[in-house]
């Protein structure tokens, strides 16, 4: 058995843990739950960058540009651009910049018979035409123009496109520029316009892949993992463990259960100044990649037809009621389902129809009648179905956004979550600890394997009060399954009974990651197993997790 350390690594799978285990990771698999879009869409609404079509006024800060906190916003008074922060562990910058140092390097590799002089650099906002060379973990092209090895960053291209983009920004010390993509003048033989779906594609911020191949998406998704721990894991290449092809939503577009777009305040208005309202129903959506002007969007093609709906009827009633507000605001848009089953003899079919099926999108199967609606209020409860487990959930709380992967991942995980019979001649695993639980998505659909009982933990109490219910709902005792509203790290003090060696850990943190107390707990409590969902992009199932 071999004793590895993962360092912080799978930077795009939020993995930020230093664990030290007796075996490699068994396998890694990654998921593509968001297609052709980039997860960061809609659940961030703020996160648009200021690019000034023309060169702003000197000493005027515009907003944010998302991919480059410290050194891409817009452009900032000369003495905040001097205190440029190197980028944050985990951040989107973090994992642009390891790709481009290892296509730099490569280049250096190549190029090291044949010297040549830099070139001078294109001036800012001056019109270039790259070749695109290879696509990043960020889901950018990165380019190089002829005669030079300088590397551009260019946003909504693929390997082999030629695009004419606006030089953006430089920065020298990391050896890049950021570019705005502006068209593509020779396309790359991966490259076929007539996918995307969605008229907004290139403009708004959210998707990345549309013109791609779902195959070619799926291949890309795989790839960011081998990347992430090439470049964060500090593994010797003969422990990365096998990263498996990657499975496919079942749903490439239509599959989003839930979307935030949102509106600006009242143009002209600032913190001091009386507010003043609308004058017309502004501008609802999404940010843009170049301006941080909200982009009007009417529909979004990855999500739910309820959701599209609620999109529609939304953006209606703003026609009407845009001067009840006098600042901007996040519009919830949560898909629901009521579920119907045919076979309910006890009533006549048209009791069982409920009061929203008219307003309702009708999905039918042999067995049930599925009435799915739109909530836009985020302390409304909705209701979601994994297979025949059922989920309720505060609207605007977190839960999984595409619903069409959920039974495929979940079964996935059932599948592996206990090691292989031939390889346990110890005791059988019993427990489950399911860390980061929200409202119960692995404590409740795992619960049957774990005959000593299954615990989840949440920080966010509605979500554990909700989790409760869900066991519940799905027929389950307190002695299969309960919760505990709390921080993750206290988790330890309620299993002290547990056996590590009869017990699994599934971790399912937010985006930024395990803190280091729950990593030096989780590392001392030393659990037989542990599955790592990150971001629903990647499971990781490792074995024996140890201190050292
Ligand atoms: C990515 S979600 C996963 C939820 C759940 N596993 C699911 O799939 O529905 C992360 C969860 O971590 C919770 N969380 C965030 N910080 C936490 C902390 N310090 N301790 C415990 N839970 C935390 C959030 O409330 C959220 O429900």
């Amino acid at each position: 058995m071999h004793s590895i350390s993962l360092r912080p690594f799978l930077t795009s799978l939020s993995l930020h843990s230093q664990f030290r285990i007796k075996q490699p990771a068994a396998t890694i698999k990654t998921w593509q739950n968001f297609t052709s879009q980039n997860p960061r869409m809609a659940s961030l609404p703020a996160e648009g960058r200021a690019l000034p079509s023309k060169p702003p006024a000197e000493g005027k800060t515009h907003g944010k540009r998302p991919h480059h906190n410290n050194h891409g916003h817009g452009r900032k008074p000369a003495k905040m651009r001097k205190k440029e922060k190197p980028a944050q562990e985990g951040s989107h910058e973090e994992v642009l910049l390891a790709d481009v140092q290892a296509l730099l390097a490569a280049q250096r590799l190549t190029n090291d018979a044949v010297p040549t002089e830099p070139k001078p650099l294109p001036e800012q906002w001056s019109e270039i035409e790259v070749d695109v060379v290879e696509l990043s973990s960020t889901g950018d092209g990165l380019a190089k123009q002829k005669g030079s090895d300088h590397i551009y960053v260019v946003p909504f291209t693929v390997p082999g496109d030629t695009a004419k983009v606006k030089v953006y920004r430089h920065l020298p010390k990391e050896g890049y520029t950021v570019t705005d993509f502006l068209s593509v003048i020779k396309p790359s033989p991966l490259r076929d316009d007539s996918r995307i779906q969605c008229q907004y594609f290139a403009k708004c911020s959210g998707c990345q892949f549309q013109m791609l191949d779902y195959a070619e998406q799926l291949r890309h998704k795989r790839n960011i993992v081998v990347k992430a721990y090439r470049n964060f894991s500090q593994l010797p290449p003969e422990l990365v463990p096998d990263v498996l092809e990657t499975i496919g939503s079942p749903l490439q577009y239509g599959y989003r259960t839930k979307l935030t777009p949102h509106f600006d305040g009242p143009p002209g208005q600032s913190r001091r100044s009386p507010k003043t309202g609308f004058k017309e129903r502004p501008p609802i959506g999404f940010t843009p990649k170049a301006t941080r002007k909200v982009l009007d969007i009417e529909d979004c093609p990855i999500a739910t037809d309820a959701v599209r709906k609620g999109l529609r009827d939304e953006r209606k009633r703003l026609e009407v009621e845009f001067d009840k507000y006098t600042k901007g605001a996040t519009i919830l848009l949560r898909e629901s389902t009521k579920r119907v089953p045919k076979d309910d003899t006890t009533t006549q079919p048209e009791e069982n129809i409920p009061e929203e099926a008219e307003d309702s999108i009708k999905v039918e199967t042999d067995s049930y009648t599925d009435y799915k609606t739109c909530i836009t209020d985020n302390n409304a409860t909705s209701t979601e179905y994994i297979d025949d487990f059922i989920f309720t959930n505060p609207a605007g709380s977190f839960f999984q956004n595409n619903n069409s992967i959920l039974p495929p991942f979940t079964e996935y995980i059932r599948q592996h979550i206990l090691p292989p019979l031939s390889s346990s001649p110890e005791k059988p695993i019993r427990t489950l600890i399911d860390a980061y639980s929200g409202s119960g998505l692995f404590t409740i659909t795992q619960s049957s394997l774990f005959p000593g009982g299954s615990i989840g933990i949440d920080i966010a109490e509605k979500s554990i009060a909700f989790a409760r219910r869900n066991a519940v709902l799905n027929g389950l005792r307190e002695s299969q399954c309960r919760f505990i509203a709390a921080d993750a790290p206290e988790l330890f003090k309620s299993v002290a009974a547990y056996d590590p060696d009869e017990t699994v850990v599934v971790l399912d943190p937010p985006r930024k990651g395990c803190d280091a107390s729950f990593l030096a707990q989780l590392l001392r409590f030393a659990p037989r197993r542990v599955v790592y969902t990150g971001h629903v992009e990647g499971v990781a199932v490792l074995n024996r997790v140890k201190d050292i």
